[in-house]
């Protein structure tokens, strides 16, 4: 384990002077100003280790750190104290709190690191793609349709949570890099092949966008967009299909018309499924994190209805070989949406979660929704004219119908 913002490195690599690739001469430049200076002038806590049970045998690193020791005492002002690595580590979280949580950055991006990165592990799999959400917007479709692309290679699925890995949004951030990578082995892609994940939760949770920039800062960031009244109920549907006690107890009218006297439960309720739809909010955070250019707003009520044509954009935007989906996707009348065309006439859709029926939304709700999302809609709109990216018909729909 090493500090934040630590490269975990070796700086004496061998017991023996004469032995110390590049000379004595290298050496002495790492502690005279180079390396090994610098380390030590931009970490104000730094822990050190010797390969050696019995450190007195290890020679060389008596001989380096005596000296950067006596260098740093002789040109700087820099005052030298020193504690067990436990008490360096309490100390380092003092002084910055903010740095209790980690963030995860990608091995392979240090030269250091690189180099003694274990020949059983990997990190050039690390997804280029992410699809972000939010939930209910068709996310699984379009995710099994780019995993029909021969360039793209999808995560392995999680014992628990299916397709979706949800790593940068809950505690599996915290079971380290290992557990991410592990659903990207080698073997599953060549190198010509591009990785991707999807996880609809990413869209609207608090720390992703920061965390998934730190460790994929060149990907690309698919989010699905359909009217967020719809994608509301389509939640409402789901949560009360798992046997949510709240979901059951409540209509979905009086979910979404929750005020602050309210029941607590059923507030935090309405704000898991109203807020996902605050379109803009969410993609303005994105937006602070990745480039415009790297962000791809794909119209989820297209996806639906005219597929192969969202999917040639989609394409476009990633620059992978152009695939006909018009050949591998077929309508499913029974189903109602757009399937996988397999042999001869038939289909292979999406299970029963996907596309579930229910009664339609209540008139009165719609109305609510279509006020309450009004200003949200407004931004979202503003946002796309000033990216250069078109207007749905959706959102086009919600903003001249409102009211
Ligand atoms: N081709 C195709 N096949 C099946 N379903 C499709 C398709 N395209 C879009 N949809 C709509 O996707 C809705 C589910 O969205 P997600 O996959 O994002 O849901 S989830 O967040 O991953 O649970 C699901 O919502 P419900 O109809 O409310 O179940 C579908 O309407």
């Amino acid at each position: 384990m090493v500090l934040p913002r630590q490269t975990c490195g070796l700086f004496t690599h061998t017991l023996l002077l004469e032995r110390y690739p590049g000379g004595r001469q290298r050496l002495d430049r790492s502690i005279q100003g180079g390396e090994l200076f610098q380390t030590v002038i931009n970490n104000p806590i730094n822990v050190f280790m010797t390969h050696m049970s019995n450190y007195g045998n290890d020679r060389l690193a008596l001989y380096t750190f005596e000296s950067v020791v006596k260098f740093l005492r002789c040109w700087t002002n820099v005052r030298l104290a020193s504690a067990p690595p436990l008490a360096l580590a309490e100390k380092y979280f003092q002084l910055r709190p903010d740095e209790l949580n980690p963030l995860w950055g990608n091995p392979c991006d240090d030269i250091r690191h690189r180099r003694i990165w274990s020949k059983s592990k990997w990190c050039d799999t690390l997804p280029k793609i992410l699809v972000i959400g939010p939930q209910k917007t068709g996310s699984t479709a379009l995710y099994t349709f780019l995993a029909m692309h021969p360039t793209l290679v999808p995560n392995l699925p999680s014992p628990t949570t299916y397709e979706e890995l949800q790593f940068f949004n809950n505690n599996n951030y915290l079971k380290g890099l290992d557990w991410y990578l592990n659903f990207f082995p080698p073997s599953q892609s060549n190198n010509t092949q591009i990785t991707f994940e999807k996880s609809a939760t990413y869209f609207d949770g608090d720390l992703v966008p920061r965390r998934a920039h730190a460790l994929l800062p060149n990907a690309k960031i698919i989010a699905i967009l359909i009217s967020p009244s719809k994608r509301a109920y389509s939640w409402y549907q789901h949560i009360r299909s798992h046997g949510d006690p709240v979901a059951n107890n409540y209509t979905f009218h009086t979910v979404i018309t929750a005020n602050d006297s309210s029941p607590k439960p059923l507030r935090d309720f309405r704000n898991r499924c109203l807020n996902p739809g605050k379109y803009s909010h969410y993609l303005e955070r994105w937006l602070t994190e990745y480039n415009a250019h790297q962000v791809h707003i794909l119209d989820g009520s297209l996806l639906r209805t005219e597929p192969a044509t969202a999917m040639n954009t989609l394409q476009k935007f990633l620059k992978i070989p152009h695939l006909d989906y018009n050949k591998l996707l077929k309508y499913d009348a029974k189903k109602g949406f757009f399937c996988q065309a397999v042999s001869g006439e038939k289909t292979k859709c999406l299970g029963k979660s996907k596309g579930r029926i229910y009664p339609p939304m209540e008139d009165r709700s719609a109305k609510f929704l279509r006020r309450y999302y009004s200003t949200h809609n407004t931004a979202l709109s503003k946002l796309l004219v000033r990216l250069g990216r078109p207007v749905p018909q959706w959102l086009k729909e919600e903003l001249t119908t409102n009211g």
